[in-house]
């Protein structure tokens, strides 16, 4: 188990270091409207579970999504203080 700044903090270390077979680095590389489409795509899978599936398969699209947007700030440069100051 994580928290949401650590797995920003790990996900920030793997952009950095670019290890080999990392799926965060593909996901960098292939880049924003790449990572967008996927933020999409899981952003559905989070509304169709909360409608039809249970709280544990909802909880597991929610937490892809958030891996997504977090690909997505380290895509664009943003920090976690640049988000939270909008909160
Ligand atoms: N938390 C996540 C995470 N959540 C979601 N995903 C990715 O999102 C996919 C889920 O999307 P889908 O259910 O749509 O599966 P899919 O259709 O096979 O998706 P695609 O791979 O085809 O896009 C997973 O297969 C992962 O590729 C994640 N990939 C990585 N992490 C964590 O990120 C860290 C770094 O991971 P690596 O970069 O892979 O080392 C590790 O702590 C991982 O646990």
């Amino acid at each position: 188990m994580k928290t949401f700044d650590e797995l920003f903090a790990e996900l920030s270390e793997t952009a950095r270091t670019r290890p080999a077979g990392s799926g965060t680095v593909a996901r960098l590389d292939a880049g924003i409207h790449s990572i967008g489409k996927k933020i999409v795509e899981e952003a559905a899978e989070v509304w169709m579970a909360a409608e039809h599936e249970s709280d544990e398969a909802t909880a597991e699209e929610i937490s892809q999504l958030l891996y997504h947007l977090q690909v997505l700030m380290l895509a664009k440069g943003l920090t976690l203080d640049d988000v939270y100051r909008q909160l």
